[in-house]
């Protein structure tokens, strides 16, 4: 398997994981920022003789690969995508920002393919089962509000994790607008942004990694459902799970909980 924004966070995270997986092998290391060192020291490991090249497309045509892993940015996951699937090559995509079109578009050419992708804007099992329990405590608690708070780093706003949420609870709760029909805003967005009718509050600080809240409101009562990420590590046995299965996958799937049963 290839790793796509290697020398990132979550990329060299995603190569150490890999690593420790007996039966798996990493082929390519690919980063745009970096090239030509050895991806081993940088994750704290020995030299492993695969170096970081910078040429996604080059890589794929020269080099017999099953998966590729994708943590880059939101402004390029796309075109990446795309390339990976032009080569004939299963996809797992953590990445966020991945517009609705853009994921038509991907299914389009994945089913077209035969290929296998999956994309997860979260691949904690805690944030998968935070998700569910939103979706379901919505069938009785329909007034919802969803805070993500993130590291400063981050680009995409709100998170990923946030809109598969809000549309998760979407398929359990009618559309209607939250809070008083007369409400006003003193400093514009400080209610937050709006997904048929919840709000979402995005909060980006230092010392932060990935966390959020759904808070619910009902007569005389608050229910409130939080996950917290305190690593990168978190988001691994997910990763690992989805190169797994990704390989005897034909289409999209779009969301971790798909990939655990009940
Ligand atoms: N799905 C999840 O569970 C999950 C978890 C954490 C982060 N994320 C998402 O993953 C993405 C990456 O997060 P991060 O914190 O690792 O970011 P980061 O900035 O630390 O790393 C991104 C890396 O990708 C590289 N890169 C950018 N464009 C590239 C391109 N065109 N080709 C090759 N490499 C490229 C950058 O040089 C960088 O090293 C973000 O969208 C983030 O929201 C998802
Ligand atoms: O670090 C980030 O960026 C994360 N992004 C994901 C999102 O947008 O939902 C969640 C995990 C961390």
């Amino acid at each position: 398997m290839v790793v796509n924004g290697a020398c990132g966070r979550m990329g060299r995270e995603v190569v150490e994981a890999v690593y420790r997986e007996p039966d798996m092998e990493l082929v390519g290391a690919i980063d745009i920022r970096n090239n030509g060192f050895d991806i081993g020291p940088l994750v704290g490991l020995e030299p492993t003789g695969v170096l970081v090249v910078r040429n996604l497309n080059k890589l794929l045509q020269e080099t017999d690969v099953d998966v590729v892993v994708d943590f880059t940015g939101p402004d390029t996951v796309y075109k990446n995508m795309k390339t990976v699937l032009e080569n004939k090559v299963n996809l797992v995509v953590g990445t966020t920002g991945i517009l609705p079109e853009q994921l038509e578009e991907i299914k389009k050419i994945a089913e077209a393919q035969g290929l296998g992708v999956l994309i997860a804007p979260n691949f904690a099992i805690g944030a998968v089962l935070m998700m569910k329990f939103a979706a379901q405590a919505a069938r009785y608690l329909p007034h919802v509000e969803i805070i993500e708070l993130h590291h400063d780093q981050k680009l995409d706003a709100p998170s990923g994790t946030a809109l598969k949420t809000a549309e998760l609870i979407q398929q359990n709760r009618a559309v209607f607008r939250q809070g008083h029909i007369n409400e006003y805003e003193k400093i514009s967005g400080v209610r937050g942004g709006e997904f048929e009718g919840m709000r979402i509050h995005s909060i980006r600080l230092p010392g932060l990694i990935a966390h959020q809240e759904v808070i619910f409101g009902g007569l005389g009562q608050t229910l409130t459902i939080r996950h917290d990420s305190l690593n990168r590590e978190s988001f691994m046995p997910g990763v690992i799970l989805s190169i797994r299965k990704v390989m005897d996958m034909k289409g999209v799937i779009y969301g971790l909980e798909n990939l655990i049963t009940e």
